[in-house]
């Protein structure tokens, strides 16, 4: 990657219009002009982030491995080392991992719960039916 052009932020957001439009996905930055049209989500979104950082917005959507391998066809550069953003890809996951994880771990322990109250609840009443029959 060490051949990549070097961009400024300056420059980047010069090109935010339909005439030209990059976008800065990761510190990568892409002409996505000739993409506009194509892409599936619309060519507003595009625009939008154009000239400027998209990656939050590219990573909201989730976007599919295709599309990910796909937007590689429109790099042009990358963002100048002084003027990177670190976007923490792993922090985003783990949390949204982490949520989901939660979610599931609670509904299973609920799940077991119940399974315990109605155990309980079953010996309760087979001990008093056993009790009045007695
Ligand atoms: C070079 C960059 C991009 C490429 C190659 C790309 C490609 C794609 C592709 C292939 C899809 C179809 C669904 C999928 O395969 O995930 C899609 C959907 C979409 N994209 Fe992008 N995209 C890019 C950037 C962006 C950005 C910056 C946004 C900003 C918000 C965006 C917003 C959306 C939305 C809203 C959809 C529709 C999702 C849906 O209808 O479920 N995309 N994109």
């Amino acid at each position: 990657m060490a051949d990549l052009k070097q961009i400024t932020l300056k420059e980047i957001a010069e090109h935010n219009t339909n005439k030209s439009a990059w976008l800065v996905i990761g510190n990568k930055v892409y002409d996505v002009t000739k993409f506009l049209d194509e892409h599936p989500g619309g060519c507003e979104v595009l625009l939008e982030q154009a000239g400027s950082d998209g990656t939050e917005a590219f990573e909201d959507v989730g976007h599919s491995t295709d599309a990910r391998s796909m937007k590689e066809e429109y790099l042009i550069g990358e963002v100048i080392a002084a003027e990177r953003k670190t976007y923490s890809y792993d922090k985003k996951t783990w949390k949204a991992t982490n949520e989901q994880d939660n979610k599931q771990r609670g509904g299973e322990s609920l799940q077991t719960d119940n399974i315990v109250y109605f155990g309980l609840l079953a010996i309760i009443v087979a001990l008093v039916y056993y009790l009045i029959a007695a």
